[in-house]
């Protein structure tokens, strides 16, 4: 048989990516939006999008750093406990959905919801739901480290009963538990990263440290780690790809006190066509890099398509401007599948 030698991408979307702001904003914008038709972008700046003067320019900001004919920003806003209906609805064409961190659990959450607690939520959960507002969550407990995202399960399973018509989306999943909850509700869909169908928490931390692989959710155990790529694989009609390509800068990953964040926005195309070609799924993997977002959050987008080759890519020990460097996964390793041609 005749080995395949090309692949087309159509309409890659990103439904879970940090863009940052200010000089690194100018560094990773084109990286993503050269190649992928959209990206949902996480509110969780300093301090955080919770309001309609700072998403809009936001919003312009990233324009101005990105490719912007055929690239569409997918902005969120921070939640907040206090958004009125009145608010919400008012804004509500603007953004894609609300993204909900519990304070504390990651990057820039300091703000985030401090209780998790359905009544305390509720009014704010009501309005969304009424107003088709999906609610995007990072899903983790303050319990000990490998088990905060399988401690967040019931609250998932509160939530998506307490609010059926609200659209759920469990941002960044690591866990098998996970994958199980995602066929027993309805309106509990989920997004998955690149790294976490590659590595566990020994490639992070079962050698020499690893501080480019290190991000919340850390990642899990090889049963994990299979459950989510076999969903993958398949492109579970649940299951989206986000990146959650997270850019710090160098000296905030290499030190003492390491951000959590990994940076795959160059690579991830390339990556995924040659773990899905590894496993016979090319088939799948539009669906799942495209289609079954495109279904979740009803997107109509502008033709985008990707030609990789295979052909031997050299990933760049690093990506730098002005001040700014940052280090992607792989840096200075080869991936077998090349970006051939984008139109
Ligand atoms: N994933 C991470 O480890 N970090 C993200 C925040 C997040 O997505 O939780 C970041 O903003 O750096
Ligand atoms: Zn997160
Ligand atoms: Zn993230």
């Amino acid at each position: 048989m005749e080995e395949i030698s090309t692949f087309e991408i159509h309409e890659p979307l990103d439904m879970h990516l940090h863009l940052r702001d200010g000089d690194m904003l100018s560094l990773v914008g084109p990286l993503t939006s050269q190649t992928f038709s959209g990206a949902l972008i996480m509110p969780n700046l300093v301090p955080p999008i919770t309001t309609k003067e700072a998403l809009l320019a936001y919003k312009e900001r990233i324009n101005e750093a990105c490719y912007k004919d055929k690239f569409e920003p997918l902005v969120t806003l921070f939640f907040k406990n206090d958004y009125t209906y009145e608010f919400l609805n008012d804004i509500k064409d603007q953004i894609i959905g609300i993204k909900l961190y519990p304070a504390g659990v990651t990057t820039n959450s300091e703000t985030g919801v401090s209780s998790m607690d359905i009544e305390v939520l509720r009014p704010t959960l009501e309005s969304m739901s009424k107003l088709g507002i999906p609610l995007c969550i990072h899903g983790e407990t303050n319990g000990f480290v490998m088990d905060r995202e399988k401690e967040f399960m019931p609250i998932y399973e509160s939530l998506a009963v307490a609010f059926p018509k609200l659209k759920i989306i469990m941002e960044h999943i690591t866990t098998k538990d996970a994958i199980e909850l995602l066929d027993k509700y309805d309106n509990l869909y989920a997004t998955v990263t690149m790294h976490h169908l590659l590595i566990t928490l020994d490639d992070v931390a079962g050698g020499m440290l690893k501080p480019h692989l290190f991000c919340k959710p850390i990642a899990k155990r090889p049963e994990d780690r299979t459950a989510l790529l076999s969903a993958a694989l398949k492109a579970h009609p649940k299951l989206m790809f986000g990146s959650d390509s997270a850019p710090h800068p160098k000296h905030k990953k290499e030190s003492c006190g390491c951000a959590a964040g990994v940076f795959t926005s160059p690579i991830a195309l390339q990556v995924l066509t040659q773990l899905f070609e590894k496993h016979g799924c090319l088939d799948n993997l539009n669906k799942f890099i495209s289609l079954n977002a495109q279904k979740i959050y009803n997107l109509n987008l502008a033709k985008k398509t990707i030609k990789l080759i295979k052909k031997d890519f050299v990933v760049p020990t690093a990506y730098e401007y002005k001040n700014e460097s940052v280090i992607p996964m792989y840096a200075g390793e080869i991936i077998s599948w090349s970006i051939m041609s984008i139109n």
